[in-house]
Order: C-alpha cells, then sequence, then structure tokens
C-alpha cells in the first residue's frame, strides 16, 4: 500500500474582499470578455457573483516509503497550497488525500508554537503532544537548545524572538522527533550561513530515518540534492511527474 495517495484533490478559496469590479475586469479580459469559469483560467465567478481562485485541480500521485518527492514550479503554481493538504491543514474541495503514518512540519515557524510561551514550554509542550516520557522529553530538550544555540533566550517568551531565533528553534524541534512522513517548505534555508551547515546536516539524517519526504523549493541544486522524484506543477495542476533529472531538465528548458 502507499504511504501517500492523492486522489483528484482540489482546492477553492473564496476570495472576500477582492476589489470586485477591477476583478471583473481582469477576469473578462483574461477569458475573452466572459467572466465565468474556463479551463486554465484559476479565477472562477459563480452565478451569486462570488469569486473563488481554484488554486489546485485534479491533483493524483502516490509514494511509496523511501521517496523523496520535490514540488518544484513557478510562484503561485500551488506548490504551499499541496504541502499544506498533505499535511492536513486545507481541506479538499473534492478528492482526496491520504497520508499513513505521523507527519512532522517544516511549513511554518509559527506552527504549532505558542508565541507566549518560553522556548522551553514550548518543547516541553510538544514532548506532551507526542506522548514522550520524562527521560525522553529531557533528551529533546537538550538536543533541541543545543542545536538552537539561544542560550538563555529559552527561558524567553518566543514572541521576543527574532525571525532568525524562531526558525532556530522551529527547526530544532521539527526535527528533533522523527516523523514516519515529512513535509517541508523551503523557509528553512532562511537561517544564516552556518546555521545553514548545521541545519543542512540536521535535516539529512532525519531524512534519512523518516520513511517519506515531500519538499517544496525555487532551487534546482536543492531538489537535486534531495529529492528521488519531482512532480512539476503548473497553475494549480500537474504539468509533468517523473524522476528529479527528467523534470528538472524540462523544467528549466521550458
Ligand atoms: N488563503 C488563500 N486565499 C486566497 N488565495 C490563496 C490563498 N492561499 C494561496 N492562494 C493563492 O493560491 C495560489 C497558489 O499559492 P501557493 O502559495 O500554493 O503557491 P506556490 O507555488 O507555493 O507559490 P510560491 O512559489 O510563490 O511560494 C496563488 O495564486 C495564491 O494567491
Amino acid at each position: 500500500m502507499s504511504r501517500i495517495l492523492v486522489d483528484r484533490l482540489s482546492i477553492d478559496f473564496p476570495v472576500y474582499h477582492a476589489d470586485n469590479r477591477t476583478l471583473k475586469r481582469s477576469m473578462a479580459a483574461a477569458v475573452g470578455g466572459r467572466t465565468q469559469k474556463r479551463a486554465g483560467s484559476a479565477l472562477i465567478e459563480d452565478d451569486r457573483h462570488r469569486v473563488t481562485v481554484s488554486v489546485l485541480r485534479d491533483i493524483g500521485f502516490s509514494m511509496q516509503d523511501g521517496e523523496r518527492l520535490g514540488l518544484i514550479g513557478g510562484n503561485g503554481a500551488g506548490k504551499t497550497t499541496l504541502l499544506r493538504a498533505l499535511a492536513g491543514i486545507y481541506e479538499p474541495v473534492s478528492g482526496r488525500v491520504r497520508v499513513e503514518g505521523t507527519i512532522g512540519t517544516l511549513l511554518d515557524t509559527q506552527l504549532g508554537m505558542n508565541m507566549e510561551l518560553t522556548g522551553v514550554e514550548n518543547v516541553r509542550l510538544r514532548c506532551l503532544f507526542h506522548g514522550l516520557g520524562r527521560r525522553a522529553s529531557r533528551e529533546v530538550l537538550e538536543d533541541v537548545s543545543q542545536f538552537a544555540g539561544l542560550g538563555d533566550f529559552m527561558a524567553m517568551p518566543v514572541k521576543t524572538y527574532s525571525a532568525g531565533m524562531l526558525v532556530r528553534l522551529a527547526f530544532g524541534l521539527a526535527t528533533a522527533i522523527t516523523p514516519d512522513v515529512l513535509i517541508m517548505d523551503e523557509w528553512f534555508m532562511a537561517g544564516d550561513i552556518t546555521f545553514l551547515a548545521k541545519a543542512e546536516k540536521r535535516l539529512e539524517a532525519l531524512v534519512a530515518r523518516s520513511d517519506a519526504m515531500v519538499m517544496s523549493s525555487h532551487q534546482p541544486e536543492i531538489m537535486r540534492q534531495w529529492c528521488t522524484r519531482l512532480i512539476w506543477l503548473d497553475n494549480g495542476r500537474i504539468r509533468m511527474d517523473g524522476s528529479t533529472g527528467e523534470v528538472l531538465d524540462a523544467y528549466l528548458a521550458g
């Protein structure tokens, strides 16, 4: 059985605060004078003049253990939305997503983090959530503190951290407990050079321990280094699905 199964997945977002007249004019231009749904157009207006963005359409693929899948595509292609759907953050409008096993996410530095609590308290809370005992929790705390290198700031509320400090703590925490399926966006590359070198080593070990990984990046070298397979997303649809070299060559050529 596949570890991840995505079947005819579609995701739309309603647009509540759009300037409807401007939007309609641009939709009319995009669809040749008709403000209606049309294949290839991401904006949809229904009969009651409600506008939605169709972000993912008819996505289907499955993944086996050991696969390292990369999502590639231009800005707004739907990579982050697909990662979030895999993580269970977004509900499909139609189709389904099935992921077997525990999921670990590196999607958002604030995801699962309580900004009012200290670094130490956030680590303890995460351990409780994962059902770890005292000893295991102590080990995780030691590991995360050492990796993040925040010193006394571990005893300060997380809301006082800089963006870089938050990345260090979030990354350390997200990589301290091994999930079956690891889902990550490219934000983790946002640290400074010394952090990146450390992060890469840690991530390598985690990826090796987890059963499957899905990540998104704009950087071809990162894809080549980390992924065994790529899906090229284009305007919310799968344009190509294949080995990393094959898809990357086509993507960079076109
Ligand atoms: N909550 C939302 N409400 C409305 N539209 C959204 C929402 N989230 C994403 N979108 C739209 O969905 C489309 C895909 O966004 P997504 O962030 O998944 O793309 P991406 O491929 O990750 O892009 P990038 O490479 O720029 O990060 C974009 O057009 C975006 O504006």
